[in-house]
């Protein structure tokens, strides 16, 4: 591992001096166990502590197949669906693996009994598989998680429709929370050069998920005027949402739960800002009825920031604490596009609203390959910016989870692979000189 990183650190080491590396026989990875899964049997999803089930283990090399590629991760972030894994909900995560098992001999390799978590990474390139020809050695990259088969004619106008579409490191096993990846090359996007390894490897999910779920016409189309109501508009998607819809000439209405997080979508550039924590809204009156009057409350308060005009897209993922509320403020024809369902699944929304008013409800899922490069092009332009709030190492990756289950984070956590320390990795630093003040905004706060 240390001639792979003297390499990488070198800058002029060549692609064939990477083929040349010899690889180790096994690495560090962050892991879930199979043995574990029910050990937080009986306990409140909030009680759940990502610290008691997250592993640091070493984890022997899987072997390269046609297609792939092995990737030294210099670093990675925490994803919501990491903290998924780590408290098994809402399902363990090894029946997946169990599954995809079960596809072939080759995907047979991510049957394990343990689970090398994660699901974004950037690094470099150490070997590819046999038919990869657009990718090398030494390459610098991101990866998105978007892992398909693409045997069955579903997936071929949009990759995500692919039956055997899975999350990289969700889904699959050998993912990004480690010192090296095995990742399909089709996952690989080239590392923006102006940020350093734990700023690229920040956005990858989330910015391509907020892209496909509110840019792209597989998603909610956002076009130019559209009011945005944004959940959690500092948050891991809310954070990329937001400075789409600005960035796109929409009006985001941001809601976060507090003073610092307001005053980050202010610094964003969003002017409507709604801390739900300060204005009380009680969307549920007890566990199974909500009240209506905090809906109109909500939508008023709306209207004082656009001037009466409602919402045209509701950027959805909270899931069952918001949604009734989200469906009400939407305009007539207007869009609630979802991905998520972090306070629960099983939604209520008074219907009546939905159909009278010509509603669409719109379900959204990552991104395919071209939405998840168009999404890192405008990284890599400078349109768009990390939203890098804080940097782990990998042992302290069950802490960095915990920060991002309790809600206790801002933007995006970030955590180190192979990267000795903060700031490796820029290659551009005129570029990066430009956008300095953006790319540090959620920095530390
Ligand atoms: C990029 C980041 C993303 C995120 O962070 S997302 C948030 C994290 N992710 C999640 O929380 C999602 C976790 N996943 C799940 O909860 C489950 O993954 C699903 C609920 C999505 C699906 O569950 P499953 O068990 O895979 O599917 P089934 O449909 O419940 O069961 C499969 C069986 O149901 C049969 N079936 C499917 N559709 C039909 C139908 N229309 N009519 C009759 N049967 C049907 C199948 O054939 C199969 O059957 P047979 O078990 O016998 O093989
Ligand atoms: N399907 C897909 O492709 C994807 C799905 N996801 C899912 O989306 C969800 C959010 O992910 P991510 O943005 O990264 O997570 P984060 O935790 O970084 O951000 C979510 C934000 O949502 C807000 N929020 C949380 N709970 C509530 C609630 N009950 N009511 C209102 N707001 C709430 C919080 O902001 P505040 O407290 O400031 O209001 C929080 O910061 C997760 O469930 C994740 O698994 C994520 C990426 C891709």
């Amino acid at each position: 591992m240390k001639e792979i990183l003297e390499a990488i650190q070198s800058q002029d080491a060549t692609s064939q001096d990477f083929a040349a590396l010899k690889l180790p026989e096994s690495y560090r990875g962050v892991t879930v166990h199979k043995d574990e899964t029910e050990m937080f049997a009986g306990l409140e999803t909030r009680e759940k502590d990502p610290r008691k089930s997250l592993h640091l283990d070493d984890v022997p090399l899987p072997e390269l197949g046609p297609g792939e590629a092995l990737v030294a991760v210099m670093a990675s972030s925490v994803n919501y669906n990491s903290v998924w894994t780590s408290i098994f909900e809402p399902l363990s995560t090894f029946g997946f693996l169990e599954r995809y098992g079960r596809v072939s001999e080759l995907t047979k390799r991510h049957d394990l009994p343990y689970h090398v978590i994660g699901s974004d990474l950037a690094g470099v390139v150490l070997r590819t598989g046999p038919g990869v020809n657009a990718w090398n050695p030494g390459d610098e990259v991101v990866a998105h998680c978007l892992s398909v088969e693409l045997e069955s004619s579903d997936g071929h106008n949009d990759t995500m429709l692919d039956p055997e579409q899975r999350i990289w490191g969700f889904e699959t096993n050998f993912g990004g929370l480690a010192e090296i990846a095995l990742v399909k090359s089709n996952q690989l996007m080239p590392k923006p050069d102006h940020l350093s390894w734990e700023e690229a490897a920040a956005p990858g999910l989330v910015n391509s998920t907020a892209y496909r779920q509110l840019v792209s016409r597989n998603g909610a189309a956002m076009k130019q005027g559209d009011n945005v109501l944004i959940w959690g508009a500092s948050g891991g998607l809310g954070s990329y949402a937001t400075q789409f819809a600005l960035a796109g000439g929409a009006t985001p209405i941001c809601v976060v739960s507090s003073p610092e997080k307001a005053e980050i979508c202010r610094n964003m550039g969003a002017e409507a800002v709604i801390d739900r924590n300060a204005e009380g809204y009680k969307f549920w009156k007890d566990e199974r009825t909500q009240d209506p009057k905090e809906w109109k409350r909500f939508g008023k308060r709306i209207r004082e920031f656009t001037g009466g005009e409602d919402i045209d897209i509701v950027f959805e993922h909270p899931g069952r604490e918001t949604f009734g509320a989200s469906v009400f403020v939407t305009r007539k024809g207007g869009t609630i596009t979802t991905c998520a369902s972090t306070s629960g699944y099983m939604h209520e929304y008074d219907n009546r609203y939905l159909w009278m008013s010509l509603k669409r409800i719109i379900g959204s899922h990552f991104a395919n390959y071209r939405e998840a490069w168009e999404a890192n092009r405008l990284i890599a332009k400078g349109k768009i910016h990390p939203t890098l709030s804080k940097v782990y190492s990998l042992e302290e990756t069950g802490q960095a989870a915990y920060d991002v289950h309790r809600n206790l984070h801002q933007g995006k956590v970030g955590v180190l692979a192979l990267a000795p320390e903060e700031g490796l990795g820029v290659r551009n630093h005129e570029m990066r000189a430009q956008h300095l003040d953006a790319i540090n905004r959620f920095r530390n706060i």
